[in-house]
């Protein structure tokens, strides 16, 4: 993954080519750079510290223009929003609001949820985090708040789709589509020619044919998106799912955004139609739901003729907590849990031998003051 495939993934590069198939919403590029925001961090002139040296006053900054400019935006869009930055969605804070969801109506909802969210700090701080090109400077980004109008998206009724060189990975239903057709009777005419003009090619046209072949015998990558439920309607309507995304993509994405690999997020409604929710990086720092990035890009799902490439859970034993209830406790309370740090671990286990050693003196001290029985 290139820093230019995240650039392009950002709302504002992709909501005016996608507009028509997507939410409606306003998204203001009009905030602060990268730069900008560290200098807002690092203005120590907007703190007046007092002769008292334990405590400092600090003048909340405001933005009038700002702020009534986000208010019309939740009122054009019908009173609630959906937030986001050029991203995330701070999808890890929601248990910190009012209403335990992501659904706002004021400038202050939006505040509370960005500033309790690590994945909107990741989007400030480490934009490129996993990018092969680390070499090669950042490119600027402009930083930008987004209002998606609010929708009651039902979870089960979410997908993502994994794009690799424009097909869905392994897209076995590709071979369906109108310019998998004309390719292949393209591919056709020019093993015909090529066989009726000569032995030689002929070798030559067996090696393109089975290189064309494999290359049609993709099978689709898709997820469901919330993984962690098991929901039925997902395994009774597995065939139009498919069908539907994948007519989705050939006509409307497909050959459209300004890259070849990417992964898109869709929802489809009650009435069998598919939206456009977001497009994310084709990367590691995307989630890869069902699959592992692994098998994604190693080519495995490309060989395989047979397995479902449209994964999703098929039964209530496989339903798993949310991934997102670990940001509800502190991060050292999940690295220990996890053992993913584990100097934390050594700390910890530190700590409590100093604690322990201090009972147990406390323990003697108070055994040598006892009165005799
Ligand atoms: N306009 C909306 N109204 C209500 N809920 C929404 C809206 N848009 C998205 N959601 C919900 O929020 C979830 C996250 O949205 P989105 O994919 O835009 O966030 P994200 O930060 O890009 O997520 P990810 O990190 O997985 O790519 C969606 O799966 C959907 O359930
Ligand atoms: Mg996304």
């Amino acid at each position: 993954m290139k820093k230019e495939q995240v650039v392009n993934c950002q709302f504002s590069v992709w909501y005016p080519i996608f507009k028509k198939h997507t939410i409606k919403s306003d998204h203001d590029t009009q905030t602060h750079s990268n730069s900008d925001l560290n200098g807002d961090l690092n203005a120590e002139e907007d703190i007046q510290w007092s002769d008292d040296e334990t405590t400092t006053t600090v003048t909340a900054p405001e933005f009038p223009e700002f702020s009534s400019h986000v208010l019309e935006a939740i009122n054009a869009l019908g009173g609630s929003v959906f937030p986001k930055l050029n991203w995330s969605a701070p999808r890890d804070a929601n248990w910190i609001a009012l209403n335990s969801s992501l659904q706002c109506h004021s400038l202050s909802d939006i505040f509370l949820l960005f500033k309790s969210s690590d994945f909107i700090t990741h989007d400030l701080t480490q934009p490129f985090l996993l990018c092969s090109d680390q070499d090669s400077p950042d490119p600027a980004i402009n930083y930008e708040l987004v209002l998606r109008k609010w929708s009651e998206l039902i979870p089960g009724g979410e997908f993502r789709c994994f794009v690799k060189e424009n097909k869905l990975i392994g897209n076995k239903r590709n071979g369906r589509s109108r310019v998998t057709i004309i390719i292949i009777i393209i591919i056709v005419v020019v093993v015909v020619v090529v066989v009726v003009v000569s032995a030689l090619c002929l070798s030559n046209y067996t090696i393109q044919l089975e290189l064309h072949s494999r290359r049609l015998a993709l099978l689709p990558a898709v997820s469901q998106r919330d993984y962690t439920q098991y929901y039925q309607h997902i395994l009774k309507q597995e065939e139009q799912i498919c069908q539907a995304v994948e007519a989705f993509f050939s006509q409307h994405i497909q050959y459209n955004f300004l890259d070849e690999d990417f992964v898109f997020d869709v929802y489809r409604d009650s009435q069998g139609r598919v939206w456009l929710i977001d497009l994310n990086p084709f990367g590691e720092v995307t989630d890869s739901l069902l699959f592992s990035w692994e098998e994604l890009t190693s080519g495995d799902l490309t060989q395989q003729q047979e397995g479902p490439a449209f994964r999703y859970a098929t039964s209530e034993v496989t339903v798993q907590p949310s991934p997102c209830l670990s940001y509800r406790i502190p991060r050292d309370f999940v690295d220990l849990s996890t053992g993913e740090d584990a100097y934390k671990l050594i700390d910890f286990l530190k700590l409590k031998k100093s604690q322990q050693e201090d009972s147990e003196e406390e323990e003697e001290e108070r055994g040598g003051d006892a009165p005799p029985q």
